[in-house]
């Protein structure tokens, strides 16, 4: 249970704000999280990480000399925005590259990726190594698609030592996938846990048993079992990890053993003893092993061993020195202290729209505050269908997307911003605060019905049905999904379809929409009958099946709550053809 907080929506941010006073030393906030409050004699490539909040110290604890130089800092469990992302590794860039690294979950990898496309953009060079070390989230022939758990650790400090030695981005990068190929994690856990706010756990572990695999957010892994002693579940463990060694790996290995928030260091002392027998048992050499909490899971009960196989230079950088928040090891040179100017990116210039646009941004504005009521109010059963086949955050990051976005939106209307520039500043906020796979996939449609809405001119029914399709394109080609995969895309085709075919037989706008809206609803509703097979419900497999996709859902409910907009309406809205 995650007893002490004020409001949860401001969790995350209430908990960045007392790490960084607490941790000064070391770190200082920046829009999107923390960068270094010290620096090295001479500039190096920037290790940018980050993810979910709800996992300390992984990512901020682990921003310090020899480590890493700035950590995005996402909500609970969701991943850390584009802008975040982007602010932090400008921030942190010291003109020698940068390097971003976090674990393989959907959210990240849509929101990192479109942060190093606007860095490369502007001039910065950057490289990403996504870590993928849990064992039991898919099989070693598509070891790419694994998450990310405490192997974290392993992948970054050795890019940060890299870093810290002068390598170039090349060289960190390479060392940083090395690491990464040669590091296996497996997860046990006890008991759920349970996000601020919330009334229950986010899932269960029944009484007595063990989850053999399970994630740090719940995915399910591969067994439940009765709770084996200490001892067992070292060599659950160990012959686990061994049947996984990377080939030709070597005998020199570094053993991490991971607290997931509620089991005690004495249990785990009790469970390394084993490990390290049976590691020497079976010929292993350990090398400076580490046994504490290195990436948790709130109040989870549960632990992971990690082992990181050695060569000459992973050792060597595995042992360089690091002092972080939540990590310290051997003494690194004097560091200067800086003050890093932290000013946030400054708010476009709101253009001024034409009267219609205006109008039509007026309607948008009225759109977004019944989207608003229906989020708030729909918020707690979309974290339920979430958090049967994924991380219960749902509700949590569509409220703040839309809040957000509303507030955004809001204040572009009043500045005079038409349609266009109304939806695009809706998007921007919307992404920035929910992060995660929803925030980029609502951003994306957002902006491309901006586009097609423009500022000028009155905005006809077509522009609508051309700019819903192009939002349906966007998401198909930046998510990947197609229909059938269990995600938003199954309603967003049916409703971009059916606008499109009301509006070419002569529909009004209110018209097509309402079949639009309820072609979204009826495929949603059929996704109960899905397996999920992308995003992170893809590794609950089956146990998705029974329940809609929550994101399918909530696109569903807001089509229909703009539908009830648009009836209301007094004049029939974008009436031209
Ligand atoms: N590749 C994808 N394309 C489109 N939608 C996706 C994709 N992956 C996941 N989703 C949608 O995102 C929803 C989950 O949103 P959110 O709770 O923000 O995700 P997470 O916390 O898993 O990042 C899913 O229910 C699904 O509808
Ligand atoms: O949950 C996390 C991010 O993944 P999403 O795909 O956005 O849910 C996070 O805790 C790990 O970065």
């Amino acid at each position: 249970m995650t007893r002490l907080f004020n409001d949860p929506a401001a969790f995350a941010d209430e908990m960045i704000e007392g790490f960084a006073a607490a941790s000064a030393a070391w770190v200082q906030p920046v829009p999107g999280g923390v960068v270094r409050s010290t620096r090295a004699a001479e500039p190096t490539v920037a290790l940018v990480i980050g993810g979910g909040s709800g996992h300390y110290p992984a990512f901020g604890g682990l921003v310090g000399a020899g480590l890493a130089h700035g950590a995005a800092m996402g909500n609970l469990f969701a991943s850390p925005s584009a802008q975040q992302v982007h602010s932090v590794a400008k921030t942190a860039d010291q003109g020698r590259g940068v390097l971003l690294s976090y674990g393989n979950y959907a959210g990240d990898v849509l929101h990192f990726d479109q942060a190093q496309a606007r860095l490369i953009a502007e001039g910065h060079d950057v490289r990403t190594v996504v870590v993928t070390d849990d064992i039991w989230s898919a099989p070693s022939d598509r070891k790419e698609q694994r998450r990310g758990i405490a192997g974290d650790l392993a992948v970054f400090k050795i890019a940060g030592a890299a870093a810290a030695a002068g390598y170039d981005l090349d060289g960190v990068e390479r060392v940083a996938r090395h690491a990464n190929e040669r590091t296996r994690s497996f997860g046990v856990a006890f008991t759920g846990c349970t996000l601020p706010g919330a009334r229950a756990p986010l899932f269960e572990v029944p009484p007595g048993k063990m989850a053999v695999g399970l994630g740090i957010h719940g995915e399910p892994g591969i067994d439940v079992v009765d709770v084996p002693t200490a001892d067992e579940l070292a060599a659950l463990f160990v012959e686990g990890l061994l049947k996984e060694a990377p080939a030709g790996a070597g005998t020199r290995v570094v053993p991490l053993l991971n607290g997931l928030g509620g089991v005690k260091y004495e249990e785990l002392f009790v469970v390394y003893r084993a490990v390290r027998r049976l590691l020497a048992e079976r010929g292993l050499h350990v090398v400076e092993p580490e046994v504490g909490e290195l990436c948790t899971s709130f109040d989870m009960a549960g632990c992971s061993l990690t082992l990181l196989w050695l060569d000459d230079e992973l050792e060597r950088l595995w042992a360089a020195p690091a002092d972080a928040p939540a990590y310290r090891k051997g003494a690194v040179p004097q560091q200067e202290r800086v003050d890093v100017p932290t000013q946030a990116e400054a708010d476009a210039a709101i253009a001024s729209g034409s009267a219609e646009s205006q109008r039509t941004a007026a309607l948008v504005g009225i759109a977004l505050d019944a989207m608003v009521d229906a989020i708030d109010t729909a918020a707690d059963e979309l974290g339920r269908l979430d958090s049967i086949a994924g991380d219960g955050d749902h509700g949590i990051g569509m409220r703040r997307g839309v809040h957000a976005g509303r507030d955004a939106a809001q204040a572009a209307i009043a500045a005079g911003a038409g349609a266009g520039t109304t939806l695009t500043a809706c998007a921007d906020a919307w992404s920035d605060k929910a992060g995660g796979t929803s925030g980029a996939i609502w951003a994306a449609m957002l902006r491309e019905l901006g586009a097609s809405l423009g500022d000028d001119a009155a905005p006809t029914r077509t522009d609508v049905a051309q700019g819903c399709s192009r939002a349906r394109d966007a998401v198909m080609a930046f998510g990947k999904a197609q229909v059938g995969d269990k995600t938003m895309v199954d309603a967003i085709v049916p409703f971009a379809d059916t606008l499109t075919a009301g509006v070419a037989r002569g529909d009004t706008l209110t018209e097509a929409w309402s079949q639009a809206a309820l072609a979204a609803q009826t495929a949603a509703d059929r996704t109960a009958d899905l397996a999920a097979s992308l995003g992170r419900a893809r590794s609950h497999g089956d146990r998705s099946i029974g329940t809609p996709d929550p994101g399918a859902i909530s696109f569903a409910l807001l089509t229909r709550t703009v539908e009830a907009v648009l009836t209301e309406s007094q004049e029939q809205p974008c009436s031209g053809a």
